[in-house]
């Protein structure tokens, strides 16, 4: 191990999963099997969770340490993944900083003063780490019970934060989002850019306090089209890229409906980039170009087919990644809330039995 790797932040790397399958994989390097793990893995199926969380707000659980390790261990320990994901949601860090929102039940993040003048800019100060010092705090405790199994950190992205914020709460179409970004293309550009300070730092603290890899969401972003992407997004993905470039960690890029945006996503900066079951893998690889892993992408819903479908649905994954320099398997969006646990469990399984050497 070198100096400038245990010393200084830039280049630190968690030395304990650094050859582990999963970390292997996103640099492109051979691995034992395919390693597995799955967005929204931790909290939503899991009976375990629903226990610890009974009478905790989600924001409020985001906030405890002990919390947050064990909801977060749930899932490895009982399927086996190859990765953890640290629980908490992408609106943390802008709770972090003072903005006025709650995640409702059912529905998800709702912003009490929504942005959408220069003036409601004045909601978004720069993030430090002592505004979430849990987060520093829980993931000193993940890295030391997760050993050699990596801890990935996570940020929602510029436009996927931009669209809540500007919304005031989930949406379907983003009229006010794209409103904004048409009618006042310097006030989006000073929001994105505002987003993408905080989001780096925020990202920049995870990896500090031991995070293997980051994976930043931009789960809304397939709304636009590419043109749009490249002029208003992209720079301020970019950015958050660029902040945490000087680590040794891998970045992963993911948004659902993304296939137009698969190559472009990859150019913000990505070292992996996430595709949902839209495009096969080998196709996503081809859009995203040489020098990158790919992730994915199992359609969550084929979870609630036969053993035999979810079999063959998988099959056809692994089929397609088989070209591939690097896979990681993944789903092609969230576990949803009503998914048997056990189904999770033998798919796991079932990846790593078919592509051990
Ligand atoms: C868009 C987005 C959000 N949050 C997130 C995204 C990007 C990922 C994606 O596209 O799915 C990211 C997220 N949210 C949560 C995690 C935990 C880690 C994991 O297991 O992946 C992660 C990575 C926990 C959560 N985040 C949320 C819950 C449910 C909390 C509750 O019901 O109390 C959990 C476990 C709430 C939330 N927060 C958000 C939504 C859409 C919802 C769901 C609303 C609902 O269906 O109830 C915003």
């Amino acid at each position: 191990m070198s100096a400038n790797s245990s010393q200084s932040p830039v280049g630190r790397r968690n030395e304990a999963t650094y050859d582990s399958p999963f970390m292997k994989a996103c640099r492109r390097e051979a691995v034992p099997h395919t390693p597995v793990w799955f967005m929204r893995q931790a909290g939503r199926s899991l009976p375990e969770y629903r226990k610890v969380r009974e009478g905790t707000a989600m924001l409020e659980s985001c906030m405890r340490p002990d919390l947050v390790t064990e909801i977060t261990l749930q899932p490895v320990r009982r399927h086996g993944v190859d990765a953890a994901i640290y629980f908490s949601d992408i609106v943390v860090p802008l709770k972090a900083i003072g903005v006025d929102l709650d995640i409702k039940p059912g529905i998800g993040p709702v912003v009490e003063n929504p942005i959408r003048t220069r003036a409601d800019l004045a909601q978004l100060r720069d993030l430090t780490p002592e505004d979430v010092s849990y987060v520093t705090e829980a993931m000193g405790m993940l890295t030391a019970e997760l050993g050699s199994t990596p801890l990935i950190g996570f940020a929602g992205a510029p436009f996927t934060l931009a669209s809540y914020l500007v919304e005031g709460g989930p949406s379907r179409n983003h009229e006010h989002t794209k409103a904004l970004m048409y009618g006042d293309p310097q006030l989006w550009s000073d929001l994105l850019d505002r987003l993408a300070e905080i989001t780096g730092a925020f990202l920049k603290v995870q990896i500090e306090a031991g995070a293997s890899a980051v994976q930043l969401f931009d789960s809304w972003v397939g709304a636009l089209s590419p043109a749009d992407y490249r002029r208003s997004v992209m720079p301020a993905s970019k950015k958050v890229f660029d902040a945490v470039a000087p680590y040794d960690v891998p970045r992963i890029h993911f948004g659902v409906g993304t296939g137009e945006l698969l190559g472009l996503m990859g150019e913000a900066g990505a070292d992996v980039v996430g595709a949902d079951w839209r495009v096969p893998v080998d196709e996503a690889a081809r859009r995203v170009g040489p020098g990158k892993a790919i992730q994915g992408n199992l359609d969550p819903a084929v979870l609630f087919s036969t053993r035999e479908a979810v079999e063959t649905k998988t099959d056809e994954v692994l089929a397609a990644a088989k070209s591939l320099e690097g896979h990681i398997f993944n789903l092609g969006h969230g576990v949803l809330p009503t998914t048997d646990p056990e189904a999770l469990t033998r798919l796991v399984e079932y990846v790593h039995e078919r592509t051990s050497a």
